[in-house]
């Protein structure tokens, strides 16, 4: 039986990553898989020079949250840059940009003379990183559904690539698999990896045609 034909290409062009900022979301359910998903995710997106300082990991409770929080991660950060307000005498760390903010001034607080708005610079690329595995019932397929069309519409909306890390697994061995935790003698391939090179190549292709780049 001849290999299989499946698989992505290896790239011509190696992006450098040294400018891109990028978020992962990643859900809670099936802890094992999703943690060597995100560290193969980050692992190559270090290796393509994107900085530490750089990444930003959040965790939601499901897959079912992810769209949510990434969409926060990509709308707010993109169309709200100049909503970012930072006081000298800040009380809440911004877990977004890194930067100290002091409450967002309203009519109790209103903003001090100290009131800066700071450049709040967009993420290039978000990776949504899930493990569904089938259960009993429809519920696999009613979040698998509704996943995967949110986050693709929130991409094509914002402009800003959201890549797709969710495995839909029909068995525990199928996601293990998936994440290079293979139980028999092929351990696998881990997923994550790919979709830290797919955040890295999007953003920076995302970053060219911006600039009117598209040869
Ligand atoms: N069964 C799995 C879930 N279910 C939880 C949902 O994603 C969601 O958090 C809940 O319905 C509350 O809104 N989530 C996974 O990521 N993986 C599963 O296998
Ligand atoms: C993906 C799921 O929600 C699933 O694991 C839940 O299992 P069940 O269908 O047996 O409730």
């Amino acid at each position: 039986m001849s290999a299989t034909v499946k698989g992505i290409s290896k790239s011509d062009v190696q992006y450098d990553g040294a400018a891109l900022r990028v978020a992962i979301v990643h859900a809670r359910w099936n802890k094992t898989v999703i943690d060597a998903l995100v560290a193969g995710a980050v692992a190559k997106l270090k290796e393509s020079g994107v900085k530490e300082s750089n990444i930003v990991v959040q965790s939601v409770p499901g897959s079912f949250e992810l769209p949510l929080a990434c969409s926060r991660y990509v709308r707010d950060r993109a169309y709200n840059s100049t909503r970012a307000h930072v006081q000298t005498s800040s009380n809440v760390t911004d877990l977004l940009s890194g930067l100290s903010f002091g409450a967002i001034p309203n009519s109790e607080t209103p903003a001090t003379a100290a009131t800066v708005t700071m450049p709040n610079e967009p993420f290039d690329a978000v990776i949504a990183i899930g493990v569904l595995i089938k259960g009993s019932t429809m519920h696999f397929e009613y979040i698998c559904d509704s996943v995967s069309h949110a986050l693709m519409k929130i991409q094509l909306d914002t402009g800003v690539p959201v890549i797709f890390g969710v495995l839909t697994a029909l068995t525990d061995d199928q996601a293990l698999e998936r994440a290079g935790l293979g139980r028999g003698e092929d351990k696998g391939h881990n997923h994550g990896e790919d979709w830290g090179l797919a955040a890295v190549e999007m953003g920076s292709h995302v970053r060219r045609w911006r600039e009117g780049k598209f040869d």
